[in-house]
């Protein structure tokens, strides 16, 4: 083995003094110098499978919402979760090894620490973004993949979310588990999410057209074929695609996509809808969404990560509640950069609990699990819903007491399907959305109204050294420069509805700084002071 892995790893060298982290987006963003690192987590991932008595695990090859120049990879574990987090380091180890000789001492390591049986059969799965880097990352994976034995499937171009998917439904095939996630293919997953989003538009009005940017990405074709599937002539889905320029690969996420619409609150220039009407961007990898509009003056509204998750949140609780199930806690987790208008409207309005955790959707995704339907955002748009085993068993075995509760049922059983409860998945969330709009018989305006959100502020400051930056709180207070917090807190005190915090960005090299208050020159304000605190420090 070690042989064969070392004439496959001197194929894919390591480049000179670079360090390379495992971190919340997997090994991303970078440019030009991620072959060895694929090469290495293509080795984890067999192992990851093995240890696993041989379940399929994923790998992903995209940079998300980065420039077209970067690219990044990360492992997809078999619920369709991201990487159990102990084994984050494991995968920074082997990225890191200094040449092959530590790289196989690494790896063998991991075998005895770990104790795996090296002769378990690995199954691992793949697929890539758009990128122009992306073939040549496929192949350093699969010859990771072929020098240690593994069986692998390359399903080519993929959203991440349709990655996830795939991997959660080829683990639940057999017992224990009662019932297939899904049929395994990407026309499994058109069927599936398609469907529930045709019935849960059976006797409704059509939603009425939609604009939207799929970030010259993925999401282009995919979204696409997912609206063929859905089928034209059925006239529910009618999508308007803008950015789609997927041969083009420098544009991708240039001047559009749900990153671009989140950071710079203004719509992508080729999305032209009349005032009033929905639009949506996805991100470069499709798992982020956010939608906009502009009022009848022409002022841009977003309704972006927030937004869809008390969207969500109310109608899955008016949902329960109409089908007469009484015991189903709805909860919903954010993090630190969620509004603290939606907070409150979550707490006050809709009455439902709410989790801060710290940045980074494994973080919300494993809190989400505490609840019977959880439901999690990003405020950047990424998210999903997660119903727990028992919302599961009750929904399936719930008897109605009336054709209302019946149907209120079947729409909830529908709406299961719909969800991509892998993780957070534009299309799947785009569907989401458009149906529980038509259920509430609300346009974009009526939507955003059920809250302000407070004029807020991220900013970006450049540290010398970042790690110097420690939080505890969810990421909300630091500990570390010794104080200042205490600076940060007397600043805040001085604004009215003022919330600021600051931390450690864990996919870029800089501390963000993120600010509210009242009044937008405030919170302007408020943001520019903090970050001169940081860099003081
Ligand atoms: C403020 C912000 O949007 N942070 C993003 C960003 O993390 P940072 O740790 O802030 O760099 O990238 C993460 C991965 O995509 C995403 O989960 C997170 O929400
Ligand atoms: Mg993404």
């Amino acid at each position: 083995m070690a042989s064969s892995i070392i004439e496959a790893s001197q194929k894919h060298p390591r480049p000179g003094d670079r360090t390379f982290a495992y971190g919340t987006a997997g090994v991303s963003p970078y440019r030009n110098l991620l072959d060895s690192v694929v090469f290495r987590v293509g080795l984890l991932a067999a192992l990851r499978s093995q240890k696993l008595n041989g379940k399929t695990i994923g790998v992903m090859i995209t940079a998300s919402h980065n420039v077209p120049e970067d690219n990044g990879v990360k492992l997809v574990d078999p619920m369709g979760e991201m990487l159990e987090a102990s084994w984050e380091a494991h995968a920074t180890s082997l990225a890191n090894a200094q040449n092959d000789h530590e790289l196989i001492a690494r790896y063998e390591h991991l075998i005895s620490s770990l104790k795996i049986n090296a002769s378990t059969p690995a199954h691992v799965i793949l697929a890539k973004d758009t990128r122009e880097s992306g073939p040549a990352l496929v192949t350093a994976l699969t010859d990771a993949l072929t020098s240690v034995g593994a069986k692998y499937d390359d399903y080519g171009i993929l959203t991440t979310p349709q990655l996830h998917y795939l991997v959660r439904c080829l683990n639940t095939q057999h017992p224990p588990h009662s019932e297939p996630y899904g049929v395994p293919t990407e026309e499994g997953y058109y069927k599936k999410i398609g469907g529930a989003y045709a019935k849960l538009l059976q006797g409704k009005p059509r939603p009425g057209p939609i604009t939207v940017d799929c970030a010259n990405g993925v999401g282009a074709p995919k979204l696409r074929a997912l609206a063929e599937y859905i089928g034209k002539d059925t006239g529910i889905l009618d999508v308007k695609i803008v950015n789609d320029l997927v041969d083009q690969p420098s544009k991708l996420n240039y001047q559009c996509g749900a990153d671009f619409v989140k950071t710079q609150q203004r719509p992508p220039p080729a999305s032209q809808a009349s005032p009033l009407a929905r639009c949506a961007s996805l991100d470069g990898d499709a798992d982020r969404l956010v939608y906009y509009f502009s009022d009848s003056d022409g002022t841009f509204r977003l309704l972006d990560g927030d937004k869809i998750a008390t969207l969500v949140a109310s109608f899955i609780t008016d949902l329960v509640k109409s089908a007469g199930i009484s015991d189903l806690k709805v909860g919903v987790v954010q993090t630190a950069y969620a509004n603290g208008s939606s907070t409150a409207y979550i707490t006050k309005t809709l009455g439902l609990p709410v989790i801060c955790t710290p940045t980074g959707v494994k973080h919300l995704h494993h809190a989400a699990t505490k609840f019977d339907c959880g439901v999690y955002f990003e405020a950047n748009g990424h998210g999903t819903v997660v119903f727990s085993h028992a919302a599961h068993t009750t929904i399936a075995s719930h008897s109605p007491e009336s054709p209302a509760q019946a149907s209120a049922l079947e729409n909830l059983c529908a709406l299961i399907n719909l969800i991509n409860e892998a993780v957070g998945d534009a299309l799947s969330d785009l569907l989401l959305v458009e149906v529980i709009l038509v259920h509430k018989g609300w346009g974009p305006k009526e939507w955003d109204s059920t809250y302000t959100d407070l004029p807020n502020r991220l900013v970006r400051v450049e540290v010398k050294d970042r790690t110097a930056f420690k939080t505890t709180d969810a990421e909300r207070k630091l500990v570390e420069p010794v104080g200042v917090q205490e600076k940060v807190d007397s600043l805040v005190g001085k604004y009215k509805q003022g919330r600021a915090f600051a931390r450690a960005s864990g996919t870029e090299d800089a501390v963000r700084v993120y600010s509210e208050a009242a009044e937008r020159g405030e919170a302007e304000e408020l943001a520019r002071l903090v970050a001169d605190v940081v860099v003081q420090f």
